[in-house]
Order: structure tokens, then C-alpha cells, then sequence
């Protein structure tokens, strides 16, 4: 096991959001205290607005000696700004989950407390996993847990983030309700491969088995594979949303006959011209676009899997 921390005085830097998720300071703080009972002194860079984290990361990644790991204490959008910093680099990640979902701490397994969290990071054991990226007329973005185009994209770019910091995940449910009258349900067009195009009403595309918190579209999905998992929601209207929304909650998606599971490297993908890309919770893409598995892979720590498990 490396233990990337050590060499580095014990100090480690932190970028930390402070409005990510609900009223996380507390557990923020106690984070701190648990990394400053082992000896480990923190360097705090506080985001201040959409963006902040990547530049953050990608000047840490830059400097003369890089730290061999920078943590990100917030939600999986700030997750995703500092692995978009970080990418490609020799700098690994470590998590502090703040966020309204947490998915990524999901798949990787991380520990809820203060203690584990801090426990994990000192350990200093990493996982390295593969990324995805959209290329599209916003520049070129990674994704590390899932990107979607359709009625979840549409619910991403729609929820306010006010809303999302006051009510947490229920801001997501007044969102879905709100897009059941507002998304048109136009089919988009999805070329895998190279192959000749499919359509679907909405698509999501999983590097990581969990969507949305616990729930699982693609249960092929792995961050290890060197493949992307895409779930293709083929009816479209209403009713069907409701129903994909329902049997989501019940763990069914993958089993439903109108769902399509495509694993892929490379993707095109058109619809309605400037319509959202969602990344991670966050617009990261507008169509049309090019998403594929990324050239880059990501070093992140997480508690260290057994071999061999039972099965
Ligand atoms: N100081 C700031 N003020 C306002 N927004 C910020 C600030 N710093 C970062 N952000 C933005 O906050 C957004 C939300 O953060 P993040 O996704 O980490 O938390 P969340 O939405 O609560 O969690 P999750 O993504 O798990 O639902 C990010 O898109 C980030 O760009």
C-alpha cells in the first residue's frame, strides 16, 4: 500500500466548497479535527463560484513539486471540477463527501463518519479509475460517475441550487415534477460506436453502477472497466417518465423490455441543438456532442478492497 501523504510533512490541501450540500460544516469540521488527531495539518483553498475548483487543481497540478494528493471536501459537481483539474496528471484524489447525493462515495465504498472519512485519506490507498469525457461546444469536460442527455439532464439543468441547499434531495423531486410538463420528449439520435444511429427518448451514460444516490441503471457499469455502460430509456411522454422514475426507485430499470443496455467506447449523439448535457449533477455539455470514455484514468483513494470476496 503507497501512502501518498507521507513525504509531504503531513500536510495536505484541501479544496473545500463551502456551499455544497446542506449545512455540512459541522461534519466538515469534524473531518478537520479527525485529520488533526493523526497529525495531519490542512491547507484550506475555499471555492468561490462555479469553476473555482478545477482552476484550484489545475495550479496545484502545475506547481514546480505537485502534492502526490489533493482532497476535495463537497458534492460530486465539486468532485467533478477538481478531477477535471486533475486529470491526466500524477496528483491523486481524495474525497470528503459534503454533497446532496454523494454517488461516487457510494461506489467506491467510502465510510460515512468523520473518522473513516479521515481514516481513508491517511491510509493513503488509491484506486485508479477510468473517466469519461462529452466533447461539445462547451470545450471538453470529464465525467467520473455518469452523464445523461433526455429528462434527467433536463431536471439537472432546471433545479435551482438554492433550493437544492434548503430541501436537499427534494429540490431533484419538485424538479422531475416541474419537467413532466415542461420536457417535450423529442428522441435523440445515438451513433455507438460507429454504428448506424438508434434513437431513445432519454439515455444515461455510467462509468459507475450508482445513479442518483443508491440506485442502479447500469449494473455493468465499473469505474475499473475500460467501457462505458449506456442505458437507453426508449419510450418517451409522461407516463413513461413516471414509470422509468418509479421502477428506478424500485431497483428495476435494467429489467424493463423498453430499456436498452449498450456498452461503449465512443458515442455521437444529437437531439435538439443546445440542449443540456448533464455531467455529474451539473451541465457540463450542450448537443450535439462526442462522449467517450476518457484517455486518462484518476488515482482516488478509497478503502482498500479484499482479493478475493465471497460470493
Ligand atoms: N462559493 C461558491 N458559491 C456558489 N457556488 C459554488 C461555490 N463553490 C462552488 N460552487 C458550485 O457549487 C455547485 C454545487 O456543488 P456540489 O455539486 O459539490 O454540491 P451539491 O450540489 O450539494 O452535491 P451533489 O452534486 O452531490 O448533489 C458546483 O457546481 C460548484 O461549481
Amino acid at each position: 500500500m503507497t501512502n501518498l501523504i507521507a513525504g509531504q510533512d503531513c500536510h495536505l490541501t484541501v479544496i473545500y466548497n463551502p456551499v455544497a450540500g446542506q449545512r455540512r460544516g459541522r461534519r466538515f469540521r469534524a473531518v478537520l479535527a479527525a485529520l488533526a488527531a493523526r497529525g495531519i495539518a490542512v491547507d484550506l483553498l475555499e471555492t468561490a463560484g462555479p469553476g473555482h475548483a478545477t482552476r484550484l487543481a489545475q495550479d496545484l497540478r502545475e506547481r514546480a513539486v505537485p502534492p502526490r494528493l489533493v482532497v476535495v471536501a463537497g458534492g460530486d459537481g465539486t468532485i467533478n471540477e477538481v478531477a477535471n483539474g486533475l486529470a491526466g496528471g500524477p496528483v491523486a484524489l481524495g474525497i470528503v463527501p459534503l454533497g446532496t447525493a454523494n454517488v461516487l462515495a457510494l461506489e467506491l465504498g467510502l465510510p460515512r463518519d468523520p473518522a473513516g472519512i479521515a481514516a481513508t485519506i491517511a491510509a493513503g490507498a488509491c484506486r485508479s479509475i477510468h473517466l469519461g469525457r462529452v466533447d461539445s461546444a462547451l470545450g471538453a469536460r470529464h465525467f467520473v460517475m455518469m452523464a445523461g442527455v433526455g429528462y434527467d439532464a433536463h431536471v439537472v439543468a432546471g433545479v435551482s441550487p438554492r433550493l437544492k441547499r434548503r430541501v436537499g434531495k427534494l429540490a431533484y423531486v419538485g424538479e422531475m415534477v416541474r419537467q413532466l410538463r415542461h420536457f417535450h420528449f423529442t428522441p435523440y439520435r445515438l451513433a455507438f460506436d460507429g454504428a448506424a444511429p438508434v434513437e431513445a427518448a432519454s439515455a444515461i451514460f455510467a462509468n459507475g453502477r450508482h445513479y442518483g444516490g443508491a440506485f442502479v441503471c447500469a449494473p455493468a457499469a465499473d469505474l475499473a472497466a475500460d467501457r462505458l455502460e449506456a442505458c437507453l430509456f426508449g419510450r418517451g411522454g409522461r407516463l413513461a417518465a413516471i414509470h422509468y422514475g418509479v421502477m428506478l426507485g424500485l431497483d428495476r430499470v435494467p429489467r424493463l423490455s423498453s430499456v436498452t443496455l449498450q456498452p461503449f467506447r465512443r458515442l455521437a449523439v444529437t437531439g435538439p441543438a443546445g440542449d443540456p448535457i448533464q455531467g455529474d449533477g451539473d451541465v457540463i455539455g450542450r448537443l450535439p456532442a462526442e462522449i467517450r470514455l476518457a484517455d486518462t484514468t484518476l488515482l482516488v483513494a478509497a478503502p482498500v478492497r479484499p482479493l478475493l470476496t465471497e460470493s
